[in-house]
Parts: C-alpha cells; structure tokens; sequence
C-alpha cells in the first residue's frame, strides 16, 4: 500500500484566457475544477496504475466537501481528518498561449488534535508500505511536520517519499527518505544557485544525497529528469515530445509513476523512465494520465531507446 499525505489539498481551478492582463477584466476561454494538492495528485496517478494507494490529508468546509466527492467519483481511497475552521483551498491556475501562472491558497487552520489523528493513522503503517509526503504545510502547523512524521516512524522501515520545498525537504534529510524530487528550480532555491543544465541538476542533488536522500530524482519539465540512485550511479531520461495541454500535476505524477515502475520492476532505470512518460502523460493531457497515456509514452520509449534516454551516465 501507499499512503500519501496532503497537508493541503485543494480544489484546482484551471482556466485558460487569450491573454491575462492584470488589473483588467478576463474571460475565460475553458474553465475546469479538478481534485488537487501534491499527495492526491500522486494517489490519483498511482490508482490509475492500479497501484493500492490511500490518500490521507485535511478538509474543511463546502470546498473540502466537494474536494472529497471528487475523489469519490474517481474511486480513490481517501480518509481525510475533517477541520472545524476555514476551507479547503481553490488554487487558480491561468494559462495562456505560452504562459501559465498560479494562484494557491493558505489552506485551513489545522490544530494539534488534528495533527494527533494523522498520527494514529500513519501509526497503523508497516514496513509493506510507503509513505508520500508532499506540498506545502498550511501556515498554522509546524514547519518541522515532515521530519517529526519522519522522525516518529524511524525504525519502522516504511519506505518514505518527500516532495516538498526548502527547509521542508533540506531537515528531513537526516531521516534518510527513500526518494525526494526537487525539480532543478526548488534545487537552485535550496542551494541559492541557479541550476542551468544537467552537469548543475548532479552536483546539487548529489549535495542532497551527501546530507541523508537515498534517492534523489531532479526534474527538468521539458528536457525530462535526472536520478541519482541509491548507489551513486546517474541515470538521465528526455521527456517525450508532445503537445502540452496542461502541466500542472506533471511533478506529482513523476512520483506516481517512479514508484510504480520501481516496485513492479525494482530497477531505477525503468522507474526513472516510468516517471519521466507519467510525469509528460499529465502534461499532454488536462486532466491526470491514465494508465494508457503512460503505457504508451514508455511503450515508445522502450523501443525507440534513444541513446541518452534512461542510459548511466557514471
Ligand atoms: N513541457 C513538457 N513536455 C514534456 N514533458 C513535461 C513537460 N513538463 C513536464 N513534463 C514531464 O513531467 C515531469 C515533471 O515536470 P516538472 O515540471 O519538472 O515537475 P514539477 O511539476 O514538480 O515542477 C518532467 O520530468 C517531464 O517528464
Ligand atoms: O502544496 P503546494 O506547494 O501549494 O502545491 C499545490 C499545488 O500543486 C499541485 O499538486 C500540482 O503540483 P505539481 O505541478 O508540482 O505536480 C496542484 O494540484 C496544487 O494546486
């Protein structure tokens, strides 16, 4: 099984316009509303996968209502601690014809005795399972949340995934998660650098791995992901080349897709490659990938095996 957890879903509000000028009136072109947050991301990718996966994370309010009808419709497994104040998040996303800005909320106040109730859930986690934490934390809980989750499962041998931001990724290092994914911006941000190719995207996520990471997996968007594996060797694989329709997600379902392709084959070329197509499935299409999206963007690269796809390079 895999559990993720969002410390703050939302509702994603995708809406496209000819062009977005602030401080003006703008009509949308298309408009849709899709369940969100980094950790369903992940769980609706896997699902799709037919990967066992749980989502847990926090609701609140008419939004968090229909956040968790969404999932219903979707048949994902979802066991969300209702909060008392304030509302699940709507996250805008603006897209025009070549830009796409964002807009995410604060998200609702959670309080200890929440926090208490995730705890007892991840507590019923074994060694069978992984953990996914990622996105960011609404303002009212710790900072620390990741490691002190990391830290209180220590010894339990639970496979443990983070994907989140700055000092939320750098401090639960030392608890040495099984795989992190900072895309090559977030890896610029940790180390105040600005990562301009894949010689960079090494040396930085190497840095990580020195501090704790077993696995580090930096994505690139278009030009694809590095991963550095457990044993130190560096894998690279291009993104395939497609129209993109919507890339909101496509780092989530990255991790969706790694997982999936390394706990069917246990090899971290394939699961680098199964990451890649998922991650680029999502972006060529509005919604999610499905599983057919994905089978074939690897079905393609597995044939065509372009020679700097998915090769070592050290
Ligand atoms: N424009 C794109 N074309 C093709 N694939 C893409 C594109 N953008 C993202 N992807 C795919 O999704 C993966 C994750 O995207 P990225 O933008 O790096 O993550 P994040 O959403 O976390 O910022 C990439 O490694 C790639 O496989
Ligand atoms: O928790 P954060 O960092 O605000 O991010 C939440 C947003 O990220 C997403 O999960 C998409 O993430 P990615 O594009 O990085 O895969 C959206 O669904 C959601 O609106």
């Amino acid at each position: 099984m895999i559990a993720t957890v969002t410390f703050n879903p939302s509702l994603d509000y995708v809406i496209s316009v000819d062009s977005f000028i602030l401080g003006a009136l703008n009509r949308t072109n298309t408009e849709k509303i899709f369940p969100g947050g980094k950790g369903i991301n992940v769980s609706i990718v896997l699902h799709a996968l037919g990967i066992d996966t749980i989502a847990y994370g926090f609701e609140a309010g008419f939004t968090g209502t229909a956040l968790t009808h969404l999932l219903h419709q979707r048949r994902i497994q979802a066991d969300f601690i209702q909060v008392a104040n304030g509302f699940t998040r709507i996250n805008v996303k603006i897209r025009t014809a070549n830009t796409e800005s964002e807009i995410n909320g604060r998200g609702p106040e959670i309080d200890k005795k929440d926090i208490e109730l995730l705890y007892a859930k991840l507590d019923l986690l074994s060694e069978a399972d992984c953990l996914v934490l990622a996105g960011s934390i609404p303002p009212m809980v710790p900072q620390t949340i990741y490691e002190d989750i990391l830290c209180h499962l220590q010894g339990k041998k639970i496979k443990t995934i983070v994907d989140a931001t700055n000092h939320l990724l750098l401090n639960v290092l030392p608890y040495h998660p099984f795989l992190i994914k900072p895309n090559d911006i977030e890896l610029g941000e940790i180390f105040g650098v600005k990562i301009s190719g894949i010689a960079d995207s090494i040396t930085y996520g190497k840095k990580l791995q020195d501090s704790g990471a077993k696995n580090v997996l930096v994505s690139l968007g278009k030009k694809g992901a590095i991963l550095i594996d457990e044993f130190g060797t560096v894998h690279q694989c291009d993104a395939p080349k497609g129209k993109v329709l919507n890339t909101i997600g496509a780092g989530d379902s990255m991790v969706a897709g790694f997982l999936a392709g390394y706990l069917k084959t246990g090899d971290y070329k394939q699961a680098l490659r199964m990451g890649v197509c998922a991650g680029s499935a999502s972006a060529f299409s509005y919604d999610l990938a499905s599983r057919q999206d994905i089978e074939t963007l690897l079905c393609n690269m597995n044939q065509q095996s372009p020679v700097n796809d998915g090769k070592m390079l050290f």
